[in-house]
């Protein structure tokens, strides 16, 4: 089973992702990290993160082992990632290696922008995410004080307005809910509220295929 998670920034994807993986004994794969590890090869080789030719090139020498770097969590790589992402030719090189990852044995949950819409568009189940736009900034924010950052929640705000913009409105893989994704609104809900519902989805989308 193929199970595609997509939503605006920080609306917990990553996390539902994970919890989602852990039960039903699946891979998971955070789609952000491959755009955010592209935009830091750049920042770090001092290239523009515009040079087209600079990313397909960090783009085609990605390296997975590389993902956990807590480099890649930083506000900066993720504004970086989103510029990158924009870029149609590091689009089309990163598909490949997302496509296998959802088609290994025995199951997979992909989170990300595109998931249900262009990597994986026949997914079991698709989930798009969203919350509040301040309880997301609320989120994040803590989430950055926790890592020791001084991170400041109106600034955050203004991230992940100014990425989601960017993000709904590329020409290419915009971020959009797939015509059959379930919307999951957890603006009021923890994180095992969270996870419960989206449960409660993929056992309802299950139970209906074997019924019919
Ligand atoms: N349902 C939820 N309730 C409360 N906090 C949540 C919930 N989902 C995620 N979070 C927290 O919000 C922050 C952003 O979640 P994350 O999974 O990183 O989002 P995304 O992958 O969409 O960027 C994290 O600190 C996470 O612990
Ligand atoms: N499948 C994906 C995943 C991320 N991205 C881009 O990468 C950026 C960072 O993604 P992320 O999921 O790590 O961001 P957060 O939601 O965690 O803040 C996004 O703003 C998108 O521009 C994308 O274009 N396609």
């Amino acid at each position: 089973m193929i199970i595609a998670i997509d939503g605006p920034a920080a609306s917990g994807k990553g996390t539902l992702g994970k919890r989602l993986a852990h039960h039903y004994g699946y891979r998971h794969l955070d789609t952000g990290v491959i755009y955010r590890a592209v935009a830091y090869a750049l920042m770090q080789s001092g290239h523009d993160l515009n040079d087209e030719a600079a990313a397909v090139q960090a783009a085609l020498e990605l390296d997975p082992e590389k993902f956990g770097n807590p480099a890649l969590k930083t506000q900066k790589a993720g504004e970086g990632a989103s510029i990158v992402s924009a870029i149609p030719r590091v689009r089309e090189v990163l598909v490949n290696f997302q496509r296998q990852f959802a088609a290994d044995p025995p199951g997979a949950v992909l989170d990300g922008r595109d998931i249900g819409t262009v990597i994986c568009p026949h997914a079991d189940v698709k989930i798009f995410v969203v919350a509040d736009p301040k309880v997301r900034a609320r989120r994040r924010t803590m989430e950055a004080r926790a890592r020791g950052e001084d991170a400041d929640e109106a600034a955050v705000l203004a991230d992940i307005l100014q990425r989601d913009e960017r993000d709904k409105n590329r020409p290419i893989a915009p971020l959009k809910p797939a015509p059959d994704a379930y919307l999951l609104d957890n603006s009021q809900l923890d994180i095992e509220g969270g996870v419960r519902a989206a449960i409660d989805i993929i056992e309802a989308v299950r139970a209906g295929r074997s019924r019919g």
